[in-house]
C-alpha cells in the first residue's frame, strides 16, 4: 500500500512543534484487498496518531492553533462516520423502497435514484468495462453516497452562495439599496412579492449573483481531467480578464448592459472564459440553471423583507474563506444587524 499526502500547505503544528496532516491510502495496483479510500492521520515526520479504514474523503481541514490540530482533524472525522451512517439509515430505506416499486411499465418519472439504480460499471478497475459481463451494479452504500454528494454539495453550494451574497451586500450598503428598489418595482402590487417568473427578468438581482459568484464561487477548484485543476476563484479575479475597475470589487454593474461582463453567463458559452463557477464544458454543473434561481428566491426575499447592515459591535464582516465539506464557506458565520422594512419601505 502506498500513502499519498493531503494537505501539505496547511503547515500545522501540534504542541510539540510536530507537522501533522492526513494521509490517504491508495491501494497497490492488483492487491485486491484493503479499503478503497482510508485514511491514518499522522505527523510528517511519520509517527502515527491514529487510523480509519471506512473514511469517505480525504479531509480538507482547517488549521487551528497548535495542538488543536489533532483534536479538530478527528472530530471532523467523527462528524463524517457518524453522519455517513445516519445518512445511510435516511436514504437506504428509501433507495430499498424505490428498488422493489420499480415496475417494468417505464411509466412515471425517472429520478437521480433510477438512474444510479439503472447503472452498471466495472467490476474492478482493470476488467474490461466493456463487456456486460464484467460489470454490476452499485451496491446500496455506493447509492447512498452518490445522493449524499449530490444532495450535499449542491445544497451546500447555494447556502455558502447565499451567504456571500448577503455578506457583500452587507458591506456595500448603496448595492443593496438598488437591488431592493428592483425589487419593489418588480413586486406584486398586493402581496409585495415577486414571481419566480419575474425573477428570472431581474438584471440586477442577476448581476448581484454573478458578481458573488464571480468573487467567491463555492466550489473553487474544479478537477476536469485527473492532472488538471482549474482555479475558478483566480480566474473570477484575473485582473486580464476584468479590466475595467479592480477585479476584487464587488461590483454587480460590471454584468449590466456596457459593462465589460455583459455578455457572461453562469456557463462559459463559445466566447472567451471570464468566469466559471459551475465549471464548462461537457461536465459543467447541470445544477447551474436551477441554482440561479434558488440563490436569486433566498437573496430577493431576505432583501426585500429585511435591511442588511454589519453587525452594531465592530462593523465588520469578516470575508475569509476556509474549506468546508463540500465547498468553500465563510470562516466566521455572517454576522449582521437585521431590521424589518416597514410598510413604506416596501411599497
Ligand atoms: C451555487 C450552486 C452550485 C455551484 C456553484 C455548483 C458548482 C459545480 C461545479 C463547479 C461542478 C463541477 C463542474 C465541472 O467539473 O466542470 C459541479 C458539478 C455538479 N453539480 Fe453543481 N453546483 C451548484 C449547485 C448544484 C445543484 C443545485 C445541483 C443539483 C440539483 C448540482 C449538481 C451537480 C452535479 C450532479 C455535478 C456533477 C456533474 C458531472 O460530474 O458531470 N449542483 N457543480
Amino acid at each position: 500500500m502506498k500513502t499519498e499526502h493531503e494537505g501539505r500547505k496547511g503547515g500545522s503544528r501540534n504542541a510539540e512543534g510536530r507537522k501533522t496532516c492526513v494521509t490517504r491510502y491508495v491501494p497497490e495496483p492488483g492487491s485486491g484487498s484493503g479499503p478503497d479510500v482510508a485514511a491514518r492521520l499522522c505527523f510528517s515526520d511519520g509517527g502515527i496518531i491514529g487510523e480509519r479504514d471506512d473514511a469517505i474523503l480525504p479531509l480538507r481541514h482547517r488549521c487551528r492553533a497548535p495542538g488543536e490540530v489533532e483534536a479538530a482533524h478527528w472530530r471532523q472525522w467523527r462528524y463524517l462516520v457518524t453522519t455517513r451512517r445516519r445518512l445511510a439509515k435516511l436514504f437506504g430505506p428509501v433507495i430499498a423502497a424505490r428498488r422493489r416499486s420499480r415496475g417494468g411499465d417505464g411509466v412515471g418519472i425517472s429520478s437521480y435514484v433510477d438512474s444510479l439504480l439503472d447503472l452498471r460499471v466495472p467490476n474492478n478497475a482493470d476488467a474490461d468495462g466493456e463487456s456486460p459481463s464484467n460489470r454490476r451494479a452499485l451496491r446500496d452504500d455506493e447509492v447512498v453516497r452518490l445522493v449524499w454528494e449530490f444532495l450535499g454539495s449542491s445544497t451546500e453550494a447555494v447556502v455558502a452562495c447565499v451567504e456571500w451574497a448577503l455578506a457583500r451586500l452587507v458591506t456595500e450598503p448603496e448595492v443593496q439599496k438598488k437591488l431592493h428598489r428592483e425589487l419593489i418595482a418588480a413586486g406584486d402590487q398586493r402581496k409585495g412579492q415577486v414571481s419566480d417568473e419575474r425573477l428570472q427578468d431581474l438584471p440586477y438581482l442577476r448581476a448581484v449573483i454573478l458578481e458573488s459568484l464571480r468573487l467567491h464561487p463555492p466550489l473553487p477548484m474544479i478537477v476536469c481531467e485527473v492532472r488538471f485543476l482549474f482555479n475558478a476563484e483566480e480566474i473570477g479575479r484575473d485582473a486580464k480578464a476584468w479590466t475595467d475597475t479592480d477585479p476584487d470589487e464587488f461590483r454587480p454593474e460590471r454584468f449590466l448592459p456596457g459593462g465589460e461582463g455583459e455578455d457572461v453567463s453562469p456557463v462559459p458559452e463559445d466566447k472567451e472564459i471570464k468566469m466559471m463557477p459551475f465549471g464548462a464544458g461537457r461536465r459543467h454543473c447541470p445544477g447551474a440553471g436551477l441554482s440561479m434561481i434558488h440563490v436569486g428566491c433566498f437573496v430577493a426575499a431576505l432583501v426585500r423583507e429585511f435591511e442588511w447592515a454589519p453587525p452594531a459591535d465592530d462593523g465588520s464582516v469578516d470575508l475569509t474563506a476556509i474549506n468546508a465539506l463540500f465547498v468553500k464557506v465563510m470562516a466566521s458565520l455572517l454576522r449582521a444587524r437585521i431590521t424589518a422594512r416597514t410598510v413604506q419601505s416596501q411599497s
